[in-house]
């Protein structure tokens, strides 16, 4: 296991002298920088895991550039400066940067969080070889990968602010996990986190599922109801595919999160919302906001901090190490010892994965049912949408076909594949979750008529 790597900027000697000589710096793998040269190029190159910077001047021309950086949440900072007031500086404390020290400095305070952070990283970097699986794990995300690591620094940094933030990635990514996860490590971690599908929302009960209703609001209401806002008071509320609410609902959201305050339907008075929001989509948020999926003032709102998810085949050695996390916990289970053959891991490795760790998942869950002591590729049948329509297109669509009816066996065959999960559908045909609901709903009145 490799040593944490801490990169040092400090110009002035004596606080140079005064932090080499703390006895946790001598823990890490130490990396100077060259003084007179830009400190963020000589940072960028180094990758180091921890960074001592000393801030001084108002045109330190790397700081402005470090909240535009990818180091910026690859990296532990630790800022130190004589206390003059420092925009910048402010700016990147509000996003999460780490610590700033003040002169006069207290050596044993920065001695103590540069110990807490070396535990932490060397948790994560010797967390290998356990007996149930080789890959790191943070909070709820399992993965080794760089991509990976980058992710878990971004999380690690976002949580503990007070920001809204919008994950974009891929089906199956682990949007959801991650929304978890950012709450695990938030000081809401105490209060509920509650997630909910807007693009599972009736339209009819969308007022009354965000915001509750009280008792004899509507026929029906037959008692007051708590809606998610209510539910996650004090937590985190997760809006899982915030895209596919209805467009002209969207306002209400934004109403919300610009005052802090709702209504339940049928109340006179308003509340005050103490929740901290994380929306997700699979969409780019920019064709969302084009496509008029997505309000674009909503957007702003949820996104103070964008988290990109990488797709699981830009996590190098991540679906074999996954594979094998799921089988270990697969094996624990049920008190077995099945493996997987190199020629399976091989294709796990070789797969391209498009429904990512969620199809990789379920990939692992038939192969264990289906493999004796050892899988063997056979045993891992993947949605390969494509080679299915490759061969679908051989087996040939009648000459003349009705497009339409040609759309309806896609979706109807495609659900059927999916065991009637609509969310899986939609992203494999390419449709938000919405359209094929209105779909389904024309081919039922049409089968009504
Ligand atoms: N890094 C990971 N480590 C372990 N399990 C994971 C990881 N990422 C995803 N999973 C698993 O994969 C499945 C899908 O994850 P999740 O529901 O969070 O994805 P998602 O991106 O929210 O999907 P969708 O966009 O379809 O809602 C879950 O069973 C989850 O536990």
């Amino acid at each position: 296991m490799s040593s944490p790597k801490l990169f040092m900027h400090i110009k002035e000697p004596s606080l140079a002298s005064n932090l080499l000589s703390l006895n946790s710096v001598s823990q890490y793998e130490l990396n100077i920088s060259h003084q007179g040269e830009n400190w963020l190029d000589q940072l960028t190159l180094a990758k180091c895991d921890v960074a001592l910077i000393e801030v001084n001047s108002l045109d330190d021309i790397a700081l402005k550039e470090l909240i535009h950086s990818p180091v910026f949440y690859q990296t532990e900072f630790l800022f130190f400066s004589q206390g003059e007031p420092d925009p910048i500086l402010d700016q990147l404390m509000n996003k999460g940067a780490g610590f700033h020290y003040r002169a006069p400095f207290h050596f044993k305070l920065i001695e103590s969080s540069l110990d807490d952070v070396f535990r932490e990283l060397s948790a994560i970097k010797g967390n290998t070889n356990t007996q149930t699986s080789y890959l790191d794990q943070f909070g709820l995300l399992v993965g080794s990968s760089t991509a990976m690591h980058s992710l878990y620094q971004t999380i690690r940094k976002v949580a503990v602010t007070k920001a809204n933030a919008f994950i974009i990635g891929e089906s199956g990514t682990g949007k959801e996990l991650i929304a978890n996860t950012l709450h695990v490590f938030s000081q809401r971690a105490e209060a509920p986190f509650v997630a909910i599908n807007c693009g599972a929302l009736s339209p009819e009960l969308i007022d009354s599922e965000l915001f509750g209703h009280v008792k004899g609001a509507f026929t029906g209401a037959h008692k007051d109801h708590q809606g998610v806002f209510e539910q996650a008071e004090g937590g985190t509320l997760f809006l899982d595919e915030v895209t596919e609410m209805p467009y002209e609902h969207q306002v209400k959201l934004l109403r919300v999160l610009e005052s802090g305050e709702y209504k339940p339907v049928g109340a006179q008075q308003v509340k005050i919302a103490n929740v901290r929001i994380v929306a997700a989509t699979n969409r780019t948020p920019h064709d969302a906001i084009r496509d008029e999926v997505l309000r674009e003032d909503l957007y702003f709102r949820l996104a103070q901090f964008p988290i990109m998810v990488p797709r699981l085949r830009d996590r190098e050695g991540d679906a074999c190490g996954l594979a094998q996390h799921f089988l270990a916990y697969r094996n624990a289970q049920d008190g077995e010892h099945k493996q997987f053959s190199a020629k399976s891991l091989d294709k796990i490795n070789h797969y391209v994965w498009p429904g990512n760790v969620r199809e990789l998942k379920h990939a692992i869950e038939r192969a264990y049912i289906l493999a004796d002591d050892t899988i063997h590729p056979d045993h891992l049948i993947t949605n390969d949408v494509n080679h299915q329509v490759e061969q679908d297109k051989t087996a040939g669509i009648p000459f003349g076909m009705r497009l339409d009816d040609i759309e309806k066996i896609a979706i109807l065959k495609t659900l059927k594949q999916n065991n009637g999960n609509r969310t899986d559908t939609a992203h494999q045909l390419g449709i938000s979750v919405k359209t094929l609901y209105n779909k389904l709903d024309k081919y039922e009145s049409i089968k009504a008529i």
